[in-house]
């Protein structure tokens, strides 16, 4: 059975304060992406090469990104074909079901590597102003509402105000921090938090990091130089390296995944201000065209505002008023 049938049977029952957070969280982009496709369905009537462009043009638009739009258009012109539709109507739950199969990856572990026995180390690394401190935040906040121990450590030491942003909060979800000044060698800040952590048999710590040095090597190289030292004090560590990317700078995120991607290892990405844009396709372009999990989104400024991503509570954010026409249809 489908991604989307199953879909469908299961949003009958999900009424989780979850599922509206995402519903919430993506209006905007169902309003303008979803609201533009239906639009579009209606005015074409029939499936033709001119719908097919149109419709081309309208997930490009959404930050779907061209590769994966590409591949899109190709499947839904072989699924018309493979089931003789002609009515742009008959098309839509094909469009949709395609995108949810395109966000749910067989086999993609999108859950946070937390260590069985000992403390795991997570490091969050990402360009200012993408959300980075406010994610950190949010998930010791997460962390903690599943009785974890939870720790941060101010890692960047370079950014004039970081390492009080981080300490608010800190204090907002009553997490301590470990510090020195600005201008501090981040390993040295990294050093004194990983043996504060390991003395009070902490579960996670959180490392902050730098967005932005005086230039991308030197901030690859202090990345690097970081790993280390966390590597050094806790074999196997860092457990995640999660990028923060700003789903409002759509494209532009993609190309900051690719260039901490070939540095950093990353494990899993943070996707932020996924309510502040009308773009969320930027989601299916990272789920497809890079090898890296999305792991959480931020749907808000509050505390609980990150959820861990959930491609069925995703498309069901985005889709939902197709879901119930369908529903309905099929009663
Ligand atoms: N609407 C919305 N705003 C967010 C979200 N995540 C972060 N923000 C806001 O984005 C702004 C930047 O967040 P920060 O956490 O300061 O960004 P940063 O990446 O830490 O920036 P640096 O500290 O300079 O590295 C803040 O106003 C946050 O409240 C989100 O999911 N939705």
């Amino acid at each position: 059975m489908s991604f989307f049938k199953k879909l469908k049977e299961k949003i009958t029952n999900q009424t989780t304060e979850v599922t509206d957070k995402f519903k919430q969280g993506l209006e905007k982009t169902r309003d303008s992406f979803v609201g533009r496709m239906n639009e579009l369905v209606y005015r074409y009537r029939k499936v033709d090469e001119d719908f097919f462009e149109e419709l081309e043009e309208l997930l490009i638009s959404a930050d779907v990104g061209v590769t994966t739009v590409m591949e899109l258009i190709d499947e839904l012109k072989d699924e018309v074909r493979l089931r003789n539709i002609k009515d742009t109507k008959e098309i839509q739950p094909v469009i949709s079901e395609k995108l949810a199969e395109l966000l749910e990856k067989e086999g993609d572990d999108v859950s946070l590597n937390l260590q069985e026995s000992g403390m795991t180390v997570i490091l969050v690394v990402g360009v200012n102003g993408v959300g980075k401190t406010t994610s950190i935040g949010k998930l010791a906040h997460h962390l903690k509402q599943q009785g974890k121990s939870v720790m941060m450590a101010a890692g960047d030491t370079f950014r004039a105000g970081a390492i009080e942003q981080l300490e608010v909060w800190g204090e907002r979800v009553g997490v301590d921090v470990i510090k020195q000044q600005a201008g501090s060698d981040p390993a040295a800040v990294m050093y004194d938090a990983l043996q504060a952590a390991k003395a009070r048999k902490i579960d996670v710590l959180l490392c902050d990091t730098a967005g932005r040095l005086q230039n991308k090597v030197n901030l690859m190289n202090e990345l690097e130089k970081v790993k280390r030292i966390i590597e050094r004090e806790v074999p196997g560590a860092p457990h995640e390296v999660l990028l923060v990317l700003d789903a409002t700078t759509g494209q532009n995120a993609m190309s900051q995944a690719k260039t901490f991607g070939q540095s950093t290892d990353v494990s899993g990405i943070v996707l932020t201000k996924l309510d502040g844009t009308a773009k969320g396709g930027i989601v299916l372009a990272i789920r497809h065209e890079l090898d890296i999990p999305v792991k959480f989104i931020g749907l808000g400024e509050k505390v609980d505002d990150l959820q861990p991503f959930d491609a069925e509570q995703f498309v069901y954010g985005l889709f939902k008023d197709v879901l119930e026409a369908e529903q309905e249809d099929s009663q």
